[in-house]
């Protein structure tokens, strides 16, 4: 059984494939916060900006089997049938994701991209890996193809990760404008991700554009 909180299909925001179509499934449950504002001060990961408890959102719901689930996936998708990507997300796609489902999504010819916390073993097959490492959270995904770190997280510098087999290197600026009120806040952390950048040529600027331009 697999529980999605969400689906849709949008442009990828973030990271070396920003602008490029794909069908988003957002898995429900993660394993560094429940996703309950009581718990977020305590919580392993603090800046979430994501609501992924239930089943309730746009095309979500529970799904018995990998090929109903990539059924369902599928109708999301354009005529063209070319240039298929699904982008497992969360939560944490890790908890949920596994060899049956990449075997389902491949028959249907999808490219597989999978945004995960990198805390969590994966399963092989996917096609794009993006870690995005969490505070005191300590990594079991060591490789990939993009490490994308939100920028900045006390006791995270990026020179942590600087030396790990991935092909791309993000900073990510953490947004704490959907934080609730109360939560401790960064000053400036656009500002700082830049100068990082600039000073450490090795890492690139992400931005969420999606927000930017008010899409899913
Ligand atoms: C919601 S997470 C889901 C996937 C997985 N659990 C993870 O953390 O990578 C998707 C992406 O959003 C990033 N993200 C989450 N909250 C953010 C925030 N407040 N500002 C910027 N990026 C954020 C995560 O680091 C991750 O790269
Ligand atoms: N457009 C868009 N791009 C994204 N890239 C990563 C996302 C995520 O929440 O994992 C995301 C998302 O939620 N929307
Ligand atoms: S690990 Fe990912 S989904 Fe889980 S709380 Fe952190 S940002 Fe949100
Ligand atoms: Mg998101």
């Amino acid at each position: 059984m697999y529980s999605i909180k969400e689906a849709f299909y949008s442009l990828q925001g973030e990271g070396a494939h920003a602008g490029r179509p794909a069908i988003f499934c957002r898995f429900t449950g993660c394993n560094l916060w429940t996703g309950k504002e009581k718990h977020r001060a305590s919580a392993k990961c603090q800046f979430c900006d994501t609501d992924f408890i239930g089943t309730d959102g746009q095309n979500g719901g529970k799904f018995k089997t990998a090929e109903a689930l990539i059924e369902h996936l599928d109708t999301l998708w354009p005529e063209q049938t070319s240039h298929k990507y699904l982008i497992f997300t969360g939560g944490e796609p890790a908890l949920q994701l596994d060899e049956a489902l990449i075997s389902a999504a491949k028959a249907a010819h999808y490219t597989l991209a999978i945004e995960t916390n990198g805390t969590l073993p994966l399963p092989d097959g996917i096609d794009w890996i993006c870690v995005s490492p969490k505070t005191a959270a300590p990594l079991v995904v060591n490789q990939g193809s993009e490490l994308k770190l939100v920028f900045p997280q006390d006791h995270l510098p990026p020179n942590l990760f600087s030396d790990l087999e991935f092909e791309h290197f993000y900073l990510q600026p953490m947004d704490q404008s959907a934080l609730p009120e109360g939560c401790e806040r960064i000053n400036d952390a656009q500002a700082q991700t830049i100068r990082y950048c600039l000073q450490n040529p090795q890492w690139r600027l992400s931005l969420q554009t999606h927000k930017m331009l008010g899409i899913d």
